[in-house]
């Protein structure tokens, strides 16, 4: 736990929604949002780097990550493990910058657990098929994967009433305006009335 000064925002939701997607353009539109770079066992997919996708680990390396709690939250997604660098998040927010998570599901619960004040934002496939047409189009999975990551799917859905806001990515621009549109608004309850709220709360009558 510690005192929050920039703001967490979690973006999660099934394999395939597109968050990788809808991050790299709001990361274009939004440069003032810093990004967590994540720790994974899984093996590179062609084009992703060590370091600028994710931090590439053994198990080895990945369990004494989690032994000496470097990690803010971790879980193990269908057969490996993912999780989220501490130091860089705490860093980043004590200096008064916000940052975003991308994670799934387990692991946004996790960091809700420790962190209610950060904002989580799910974000929904139009329809199930579309999430599996997605999936196949990418070209990434096998079809093991493909079924472990669509039947994960099923229960991470029943898990977005826990989250603060839900984002349809129908089209992808649309999706990033409605999360730029959930950011603004959370920044002016942060910045301009909650510490107004305050003030007015100790004012004599
Ligand atoms: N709004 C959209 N309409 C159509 N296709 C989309 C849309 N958003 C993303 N896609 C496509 O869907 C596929 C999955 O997107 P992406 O890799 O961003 O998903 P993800 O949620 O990050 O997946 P994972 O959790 O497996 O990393 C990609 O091929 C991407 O181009
Ligand atoms: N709990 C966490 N989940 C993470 C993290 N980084 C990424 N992810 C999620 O894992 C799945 C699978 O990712 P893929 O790159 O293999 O397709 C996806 O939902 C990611 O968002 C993390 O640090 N913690």
């Amino acid at each position: 736990m510690f005192l929050q000064k920039g703001m967490l925002i979690v973006l999660s939701g099934p394999s395939g929604v597109g968050k990788g997607t809808v991050c790299s353009l709001l990361r274009h539109e939004q440069p003032d949002i810093i990004y967590s770079v994540s720790a994974t066992t899984r093996k590179p997919r062609a084009g992703e780097e060590n370091g600028v996708n994710y931090f590439f680990k053994s198990r080895e390396e990945f369990e004494k990550m989690i032994k000496e709690d470097q990690l803010l939250e971790w879980a193990e997604y269908v057969g490996n493990y993912y999780g989220t660098p501490r130091g860089f998040v705490e860093q980043t927010v004590q200096t008064g910058k916000d940052i975003i998570l991308e994670i799934e599901v387990q692991g946004a619960l996790k960091v809700k657990e420790k962190y209610p004040e950060g904002i989580f934002i799910f974000l929904m496939p139009p329809s199930l098929a579309e999430l599996k047409n997605r999936i196949i189009h990418r070209g990434t999975e096998s079809d093991e994967s493909l079924m472990n990551r669509l039947n994960a799917a099923r229960n991470e859905l029943q898990m977005m009433k826990h989250y603060d806001y839900a984002v349809v990515n129908d089209e992808v621009s649309k999706a990033v305006k409605r999360i730029q549109a959930i950011i603004e608004a959370e920044r002016l309850r942060k910045e301009r009335i909650l510490p107004y709220y305050e003030q007015w709360l100790k004012e004599e009558l």
